[in-house]
């Protein structure tokens, strides 16, 4: 197998949750994506016990804050030395900027982690942008204007749906990295997404990761599905 471009989100309580999912992974080599949930509950010790066992971490914590704030956020955030981290678009080029410069006096090794910026969450719609946050623009043009000003602050990618990371590409070049969640597979249950594809049409639209949460997670084998999703998104 290739490296894999498929983050599993860990969204779960506790370290032995993770520990017993992760059992079912072994001898894999994973790419996990660790969120708010699990990192506030069980701190630094949740990406140590990742780390031993050699997967890759994407910590998705989203930090929106003025730019000094995050920059200090992001220099404690390096020292973990994790594989990904992101902020929000809409804390704007200066906040980005500042995630970079926190990120690079924060880091451990030579490298610092990969920084993305979320753009309009999965969860949200153009009737959302209309008219609860009064954003009248179609929603991919917000997208690409966020993606473009991730890029113009230094961050290596964003996170979008899918269905927009073609027009991202196209803009920005392949090496601009979209990191995409709202995936589900044809008979999945979409719950709070707004935005999905499946992992192929995820392939086809450019998606450089894909985000699985609960179809994987939620999945009565997991490691069943999670080759299905790998054979759809990455297979030859
Ligand atoms: O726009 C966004 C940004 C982040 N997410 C996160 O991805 C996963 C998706 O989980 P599913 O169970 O596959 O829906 C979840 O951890 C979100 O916090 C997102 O969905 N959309």
């Amino acid at each position: 197998m290739n490296e894999s471009r498929i983050c599993i989100a860990l969204d779960f309580k506790t370290k032995s949750d993770v520990e017993n999912f992760l059992k079912q992974f072994e001898g894999e080599s994973l790419y996990v994506k660790v969120g708010m949930e699990l990192f506030y509950g069980e701190g630094i010790e949740i990406i140590k016990m990742i780390k031993e066992m050699g997967h890759k971490i994407f910590l998705d914590l989203k930090l929106h804050d003025i730019p000094n704030t995050v920059k200090s956020a992001m220099r404690q955030l390096a020292k973990l030395d994790v594989d990904m981290v992101n902020v929000h678009a809409s804390g704007g080029i200066e906040m980005m900027k500042a995630a970079i410069e926190g990120l690079e006096e924060g880091k451990t090794s030579g490298k610092r982690p990969l920084c993305i910026a979320v753009t309009c969450l999965t969860s949200l719609d153009q009737d959302v942008l209309d008219n609860q946050l009064l954003i009248h623009e179609p929603l991919e043009n917000v997208v690409l204007k966020w993606a473009e000003n991730a890029k113009a602050a230094g961050l290596d990618g964003v996170v979008c749906s899918p269905l927009e990371s073609k027009i991202i590409h196209d803009h920005l070049g392949k090496e601009f990295l979209t990191v995409t969640p709202g995936i589900r597979l044809a008979s999945d249950n979409v719950n709070d997404q707004k935005r999905v594809t499946t992992p192929a049409m995820a392939k086809e639209l450019t998606s450089s990761y894909i985000v699985v949460g609960r179809t994987i997670t939620g999945s009565q084998d997991p490691l069943a599905t999670y080759k299905k999703v790998y054979q759809d998104f990455q297979g030859e």
